[in-house]
């Protein structure tokens, strides 16, 4: 049987995703928190160009701020496909468009992890298969395999099992207030709740909560102010443990009269002086596995 001819050049998206609701149920024996969530990518993020290489050498450009080369998710996640692949494999030069800011709840840098794994999959023609790609995506990140996957979802276990969700998809405005909080400072909060009990997801869809609220308020006040602002016009919540916060509204109107308010008001309602503001859409269907779909050889 003949093979599609391999493209040797792929550019796509790695989106970010918004926590809709975010249950913390308990404790495991090895130290991760089981949670019930429900993820929804967004029609923003960063963007990778992969390019095959006449050698075998991994590169990625331009290095990512504070982030070694070794541990960059990016790295990390072709060398988990080297591995799995078992054989030589042509080397790759990585272009990485960092739009979405670093631990800020939006999966960004598990995004990045996802969109290599499926890119090189590809690229180097291993077919490995969703199962066997959401399970490498694991091993990187609690988060990977929600982008491995590409449906929006009921998320369950650390966010490993999941269930497409029929999310609404409004647009939404998010608030970068200029902090960041580590996730492993807030899962480790003495004061965190982790005792809620478990739900299902049809209740879930009525609407729900962040269970970090409280510590991250306490672990960084300015999370809380940018959430108080963006209560004043309607349900805003905390995405994964933050930094950033999120409203959604049903028409792009609205959102983007609140995203110029906000714009407008920002100076004084921030103490840091530096909230980072946009609109985006929410998509059950991730961009990645739209430009997936679409994408020919270069
Ligand atoms: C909270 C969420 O953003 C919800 O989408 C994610 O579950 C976090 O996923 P992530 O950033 O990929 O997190 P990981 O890199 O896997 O974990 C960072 C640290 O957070 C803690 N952690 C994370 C996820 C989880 N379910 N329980 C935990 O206790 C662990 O101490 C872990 O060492
Ligand atoms: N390519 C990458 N992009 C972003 N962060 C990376 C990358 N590679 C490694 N990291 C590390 O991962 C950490 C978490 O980054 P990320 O942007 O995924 O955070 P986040 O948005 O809070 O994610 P989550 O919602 O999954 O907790 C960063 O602080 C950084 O040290």
């Amino acid at each position: 049987m003949s093979r599609a001819v391999a493209p040797a050049t792929l550019t796509l998206p790695a989106p970010a995703k918004l926590n809709r609701m975010l249950h913390i149920l308990g404790r495991r024996n090895d130290g991760y928190h089981e949670l019930q969530t429900l993820f929804q990518f967004l029609d923003y993020g960063d963007r990778l160009g992969f390019t095959l290489r006449d050698d075998e050498r991994l590169e990625l450009t331009p290095a990512t701020d504070g982030v070694a080369f070794n541990d960059n998710l990016v790295v990390r996640a072709a060398r988990a496909l080297q591995h799995a692949a078992g054989r030589p494999l042509p080397g790759v030069t990585i272009n990485l468009d960092k739009r979405l800011p670093m631990g800020g709840g939006l999966g960004g840098g598990s995004s990045n992890a996802a969109t290599t794994l499926l890119a090189l999959d590809r690229l180097w023609q291993l077919e490995l298969g969703m199962e066997r790609l959401a399970a490498l995506g694991l091993r990187l990140g609690a988060d990977v395999p929600v982008f491995v996957r590409g449906f929006a979802a009921w998320g369950e276990g650390v966010g490993e099992r999941l269930i497409p969700a029929p999310l609404d998809t409004p647009w939404f405005v998010v608030i970068h207030p200029g902090v960041e909080v580590s996730t492993g400072a807030v899962f480790g909060h003495p004061q965190l709740t982790r005792d809620t009990p478990s739900i299902k997801m049809s209740r879930a869809l009525q609407g729900g909560k962040n269970d970090c609220e409280a510590v991250v308020r306490k672990l960084e006040p300015e999370i809380g102010r940018a959430l108080d602002c963006l209560r004043e016009f309607g349900p805003a919540m905390l995405t994964g443990t933050g930094a950033c916060v999120f409203c959604p509204f049903d028409d792009a109107e609205r959102a983007l009269e609140v995203e110029q308010r906000l714009l407008y008001d920002s100076a004084r309602s921030s103490q840091s002086g530096c909230w980072r503001i946009f609109r985006a859409r929410g998509c059950n269907i991730s961009p990645l596995h739209r430009a997936l779909k679409t994408t020919a050889a270069a």
